[in-house]
């Protein structure tokens, strides 16, 4: 079955998100692409929800998100239970927030990173699973904050 990806940025990082669809549509996945639609000034929060609530929905299994940075866009859908997404400008990182942290969502900034690694740290988070094990117990602790604060 074809992963479906959920794709979203403001107008920061509007280009490499751009670039990561074609890449993506090139290997044969299935993208759902939340906007934003060009390059006017928009607000990341927006379009780092649209993702989040999208992942929640089940429109989509794993989601990427751009800004200029990747930092504003990750601390927006992180506030959204169940979402856990790295911001990561390296293919370690990447693989390491799948295996170790059971990311769903990779973040990252087009004003930070060329466009050629960026392609590289997407294949990489795509491709990577999540090991479980030891790891499991902690990401059940971050599901466990999320509950206890709930009303923060
Ligand atoms: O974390 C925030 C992102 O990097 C935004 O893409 C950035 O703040 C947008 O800046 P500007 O409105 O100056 O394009």
């Amino acid at each position: 079955m074809t992963k479906v990806i959920g794709v979203a940025s403001d107008h920061g990082g509007y280009n490499l998100k751009q670039k990561v669809i074609d890449h993506l549509k090139d290997k044969g996945y299935q993208i759902n692409d939340l906007g934003t639609y060009g390059l006017e000034s928009v607000d990341y929060p927006d379009f780092a929800v649209k993702l989040a609530d999208s992942i929640k929905e089940g429109e989509a299994s794993l989601g990427i998100l751009v800004c200029g940075t990747g930092i504003g866009i990750s601390l927006s859908a992180n506030k959204v239970p169940g979402i856990r997404a790295a911001l990561c400008h390296d293919t370690f990182s990447a693989e390491m927030a799948r295996r170790h942290n059971n990311a769903n969502v990779l973040a990252m900034g087009e004003r930070v990173i060329g466009s050629g690694l960026a392609l590289k740290v997407v294949d990489t988070f795509l491709e990577s699973e999540f090991d479980g094990g030891r790891h499991e117990k902690r990401v059940n602790k971050i599901l466990e904050i999320e509950k206890k604060h709930k009303n923060f």
